[in-house]
């Protein structure tokens, strides 16, 4: 694993990308890509939908769901109308009620509805028993017969119908005027839910132990996208670059999935878990699929984090199908991203909930893997930016015994890797790959992939006929800097930022063993008011005490030399204070470098964050204290050297943070001059790597938020 090369001091302040990065860093002192965009990986996003793939969980769901609803519906509709009725005048309903043909009545405002003992018809069919309705016109065409009926009563008709009612026997009730009872309300209204939950429930309850209806409502279904070998434009080896050690060491799966008969006949045992691990982006998922994609067999892609849902059983089922799917396909390729998600040491971490459903899941997937005899022709292979947090028990023989470390391109690899990704770019002639290459340390497969794009993009804006190396140098600095910002600021600001900034450079162009200063600019970009840029000739993989408390001394020189110049401090160097003091924190409690520590590792593991000394608790409160105070001590003695070689050199400074303040941008070679040095190293592209941290600046009421960001 390559460490973070380049270092940019710049005076601003506030949140540190840097964490983030730190998090990933293996050993060594490690700040991963500045540039590194988040989420911003474009291509994964819109090659899967340009693959073939199908998702078969879902459809069935709604299905389901669909029936439900109509059945609910229909059942609605049949209860709830109202029975077929006749409907008679309100006289003959009186002369029914005098003839006791009338069992039942029931009023529901002015209407009344009720049953006939015996059946009658209307209108009748002999139109003479009522001579003085003859010349009405029938209520309706066709008589009717019936022995429930409906009416109703004029509401001027006072007519003692409830005595007559009460003297024929007839029971009566009442009702309020809205028709649909209480209960039929109830269930009709909230019997859907009712139901859903309840099936919610059932399903909750019995999934934990098989996959049952979930199964049929998709819930279960793996959610794994199966690219085809067929279909799309596949995924070789040719399209993975800068990683050939890694590409040998998965050959031998591609080979085994071409032809599993040769090796079940000689009865060898082919590995059937590979674990890739290695940073983000570096190109773990690339490298799946080129083996399915040489191999020309199915791909089946799922992150783990989609095993998991709220409802627990629903991971295991899951993975019991993505398994079933596979294997039905084989040869097959199953790919597992994130697997920490799930494989997490079983017993460890933070407890939350679904905390029993990634045990369970993890067990499914385990429980898999064991039930392989290797003749299925399935393999499965895994990503992992954490290898270090999982379970052993997934590591071990006929699991993922197969590890593969992916790391980060060197500069051999970064070049090819452009290449590969500027295979359908026309590059203008003075487009130098090698140069591009050297100027991105750190940078990972998907950050030159995101380089070339953004560079196209810039050349298409500019209307040129092909991308050409300014293109690509101004992408390259917008990526790693962020865009630049129209923000206004006081010309004692300005000045004060090139002190800043010049304090920063010089130290760096002073300090023996420092990395070459690239650039320096009171530009305001991103969060930052200004920036310097330094980086190395070559990747670095490993830091010298020296080297580092060289590094402590240039991060503290922007404060020095405010101190220095001004007498006063400000708020701008928040971010180069604590970038100084994470440093000198890991010097002493990692590095074992502080003589009164001793060679010691006494913070908790960055990794899994499990206090490491000494009695696996954490440092003693002595040891502590101890840490603290030599971190105080470096800082101290760092920050004394920056003021003294300042002061030394004022002439350098005064001059170098004149020009700055009149050219706003100095590249290597004038910065060089400026200070009255020679120039280190051959400038390349003036174009950097390290990102300037954004923030907030107390001093003026900036806010680090990351508002309109203009570019010029
Ligand atoms: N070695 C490489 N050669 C060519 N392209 C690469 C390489 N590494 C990464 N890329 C580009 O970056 C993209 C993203 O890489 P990929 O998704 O494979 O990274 P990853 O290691 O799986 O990352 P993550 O851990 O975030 O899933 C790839 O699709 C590819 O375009
Ligand atoms: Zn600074």
């Amino acid at each position: 694993m390559t460490g973070r090369q380049e270092e940019v001091v710049d005076r601003g302040s506030g949140i540190n990308r840097r964490e983030q990065r730190e998090q990933n860093a293996g050993k060594g002192l490690r700040w991963g890509p500045p540039w590194r965009v988040e989420g911003a990986r474009p291509d994964t996003e819109s090659d899967r939908w340009a693959d073939s793939w199908r998702r078969p969980g879902g459809s069935r769901f709604w299905l389901v769901l669909t029936g439900l609803l109509v059945v609910n519906w229909l059942l609605s509709g049949l209860l709830l109308a109202p029975p077929q009725r006749l409907d008679v005048p309100y006289t003959v309903f009186r002369e029914q009620v005098e003839a006791g043909n009338v069992a039942e009545v029931t009023t529901v405002g002015d209407t009344i509805e009720g049953r006939f003992e015996e059946e009658v018809t209307y209108p009748p069919r002999d139109q003479n028993s009522r001579p003085g309705e003859d010349a009405l016109p029938p209520l309706s065409g066709q008589p009717r017969s019936s022995t429930l009926f409906t009416t109703e009563r004029p509401s001027f008709a006072d007519d003692g119908l409830m005595n007559l009612l009460l003297r024929e026997n007839v029971t009566v009730n009442a009702e309020p005027p809205d028709r649909v009872p209480v209960w039929q309300q109830l269930v009709f209204g909230f019997g859907p839910t009712i139901l859903l939950v309840a099936l919610l429930v059932w399903l909750a309850r019995r999934s934990a132990a098989g996959a049952g209806l979930s199964a049929g409502m998709g819930l279960s279904r793996s959610k794994a996208r199966r690219y085809s070998p067929e279909g799309g434009p596949r995924t070789t080896f040719d399209d993975v670059a800068g990683i050939d050690d890694v590409e040998e060491e998965v050959r031998e799966i591609v080979d085994f999935l071409r032809n599993p008969d040769r090796y079940r006949r000689l009865g060898a045992r082919v590995p059937k878990g590979v674990l890739l691990s290695g940073p983000p982006g570096t190109g773990k998922t690339l490298l799946a699929r080129a083996v399915a994609g040489e191999a020309g067999v199915p791909f089946f892609s799922v992150s783990a984090a989609e095993f998991i849902e709220m409802i627990v059983g629903v991971g295991a089922s899951r993975v019991r199908d993505l398994f079933e799917q596979a294997k039905k396909d084989a040869p097959a390729i199953i790919f597992i991203d994130e697997l920490d998600a799930i494989g997490r040491a079983r017993g460890s971490g933070a407890t939350v909930s679904g905390h029993d459903e990634r045990e369970q899941t993890l067990n499914q997937v385990l429980t898999e893997m064991d039930g392989f005899d290797g003749s299925e022709g399935v393999v499965v292979m895994a990503a992992t930016n954490r290898p270090e947090i999982l379970d052993p028990a997934l590591l071990r023989a006929g699991r993922f015994d197969r590890r593969v470390m992916v790391n980060p391109p060197d500069t051999t690899g970064r070049q090819q890797i452009l290449a590969v990704h500027t295979r359908g770019v026309p590059l203008g002639d003075d487009v130098d790959l090698a140069v591009l290459a050297s100027a991105t340390p750190g940078m990972v497969g998907a950050d030159l992939r995101n380089l070339v794009n953004e560079a196209a993009l810039l050349a298409a804006r500019r209307d040129h006929e092909r991308v050409q190396m300014a293109d690509f140098t101004d992408a390259l600095e917008k990526m790693v800097l962020g865009a630049e910002r129209k923000i206004l600021l006081t010309p004692e600001e300005r000045e004060r930022t090139a002190y800043h900034e010049s304090g920063h450079a010089l130290l760096g162009m002073l300090t023996p063993g420092a990395d070459p200063v690239r650039k320096i600019s009171i530009i305001p970009r991103g969060m930052a008011l200004g920036v310097t840029l330094q980086s190395p000739e070559t990747d670095r993989y490993g830091y010298s005490r020296r080297y580092l408390q060289g590094r402590i001394v240039g991060a503290l020189g922007g404060r020095a030399a405010e101190d220095l110049v001004y007498g006063d401090i400000t708020t701008g160097a928040e971010n180069d204070l604590e970038q100084a003091t994470k440093i000198a924190r890991q010097m002493v409690g990692r590095w074992g470098m502080s003589d009164a520590v001793g060679p010691v590792s006494v913070l908790p593991d960055p990794r899994t964050e499990q206090p490491l000394v000494l009695d696996g608790t954490g440092p003693a409160p002595a040891t502590r204290e101890l840490v603290d105070a030599e971190v105080r001590r470096i800082l101290e003695e760092c920050y004394a050297q920056a003021y003294a070689t300042l002061t030394g050199h004022r002439d350098r400074l005064d001059s170098l943070a004149r020009t700055l303040l009149a050219a706003e941008t100095l590249d290597a070679d004038e910065a060089y001059k400026a200070a009255g040095l020679p120039p280190q190293a051959p400038a390349e592209v003036a174009v950097p790597a390290g990102a300037d941290r954004p923030g907030s600046d107390a001093l003026t009421g900036r806010t680090g938020q990351p508002e309109a960001v203009a570019a010029r």
